[in-house]
């Protein structure tokens, strides 16, 4: 049966071109004689239908502004569709923006019972479940202190902690796990998934993939422009990833769908960034992306797992003999190492117009988010043909926790047979 379902939706927004905002604005905006506001719509949703089904566990993900938001405030009712039906069957409880539907001067206790009641809770209910609400959230000494002091974290953790208490059908959750500390996300995905083993039904936004990865049951997502494509999490976050992080896809590149649709939409929205992009481009970077060793193409490499970077060359002048240059960033911008061919005692040498080769990485890489640089020099290494600074990202996850740090340098322990430790 279908809890949720969304028949040709359409949603749009107005958009005013010459609102005035200030004094200033008005009198420049008179003296231009720009009377009539200037309206442009801003389509969000396009002709939307998908169907979630109770007990499902769905993801809603995509890039900033493709309308994840609007979905689930057309699903809490918050926004109206311009056309088309929004039908949800059952008691929804939503977590959207953090702090939504929360006070600031009213402390935190007043809060409970607001947001509660807000959610669809009776007094007496909240009363009874006040203090398992406040325990959940960890933050017993702060029930009497205006809101307006928490930090979001704390903001975050009281909303939660109502939201999953209302015991609804339908739980509707908007990104805010992200501002939690790593111990209280933990303690709301355990509660998430205990929600999902009661059958309850679950919608899920969120940017961290790892997160949508580990919750939900299947993804819809969201593209510029507002159409929609659904499919496994498997599917829709490797979808996600080659836009979001600029994986551009390969020339006889499979479908990532069953159906050959996802193809085509990673074509229509790839842009490639250009801004930390510069060389006189004798010789240009045409193209790079990730794959296993095999060849399949994937910027998420378990540790251990080596990473083939393919990289594909475009000569526009009469240059034979170059050098390539890498770097790995980690987050925070450490550089993790860098290197290039000239260092390896290799020179490239391309004869035809186009040329293409492979850089095997050991991948000795902890869990982690890294930035992948490109560069082509000329042999001596003055001439700087084409550098892609830290324009292409990939992901790193750790099977089972063995170390700390950026990198898994190999130890080995030297015990005497003598030492008491045996
Ligand atoms: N009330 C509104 N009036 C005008 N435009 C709006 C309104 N609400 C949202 N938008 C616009 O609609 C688009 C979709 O917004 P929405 O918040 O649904 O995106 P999102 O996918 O959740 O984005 P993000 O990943 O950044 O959270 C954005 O361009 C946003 O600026």
């Amino acid at each position: 049966m279908a809890v949720i379902e969304f028949k040709n939706v359409n949603k749009r927004f107005k958009l005013y071109q010459n609102l005035s905002y200030s004094i200033k604005e008005i009198f420049i905006n008179t003296m231009l004689r720009r009377w009539r506001l200037q309206v442009a719509y801003h389509p969000v949703l396009t002709d939307v239908s998908f169907r979630i089904e109770k007990g499902e566990t769905v993801g809603i993900i995509g890039e900033n502004g493709t309308g994840k938001s609007t979905t689930l405030k057309l699903i809490s009712k918050i926004l109206y569709a311009d056309s088309g039906d929004v039908l949800v069957n059952g008691k929804v409880s939503a977590l959207l923006e953090v702090g939504a539907g929360f006070q600031p001067d009213l402390t935190g206790r007043e809060n409970v019972f607001l947001y509660g009641s807000i959610l669809g809770l009776s007094k007496a209910t909240i009363t009874k479940k006040y203090d398992e609400i406040v325990a959940f959230a960890e933050m017993e000494e702060f029930m009497n202190s205006p809101v307006k002091n928490y930090s979001s974290g704390m903001y975050m953790r009281l909303a939660f902690a109502v939201a999953i208490n209302v015991d609804p059908d339908i739980l509707i959750i908007d990104e805010v796990l992200a501002v939690g500390d790593e111990a209280f996300q933990k303690k709301c995905i355990e509660k998430i998934l205990s929600f999902k083993r009661q059958g309850k039904t679950i919608v899920f936004v969120s940017h961290d993939m790892g997160m949508v990865d580990r919750i939900c049951d299947r993804v819809i997502f969201i593209k510029k422009g507002g159409h929609i494509v659904e499919g496994s999490t498997d599917d829709m976050i490797n979808l996600y990833r080659r836009l979001v992080y600029n994986i551009v896809d390969e020339p006889e590149a499979q479908p990532v769908g069953e159906n050959g649709k996802v193809k085509l939409m990673l074509h229509e929205s790839h842009s490639h960034p250009m801004n930390n992009r510069y060389g006189n481009r004798k010789v240009e970077i045409s193209r790079i992306y990730f794959s296993d060793v095999d060849g399949n193409i994937k910027n998420r490499f378990d540790t251990g797992e080596d990473i083939a970077v393919n990289v594909e060359l475009k000569r526009n002048s009469d240059v034979h003999e170059i050098v390539f240059g890498y770097a790995v960033h980690s987050e925070g911008d450490v550089l993790v190492t860098g290197s290039n061919s000239r260092n390896h005692r290799i020179i490239l040498k391309n004869q035809s117009d186009t040329a293409r080769f492979r850089l095997i990485i050991s991948n000795v890489l902890l869990e982690g988010r890294y930035q992948f640089t490109a560069e082509i020099h000329s042999s001596d290494q003055i001439d700087q043909y084409d550098i892609l600074d830290r324009q292409y990202e990939f992901m790193v996850d750790q099977e089972t926790v063995d170390g700390n740090g950026l990198v898994k340098i190999p130890v080995a322990w030297d015990i005497p047979e003598e030492s008491s430790l045996r």
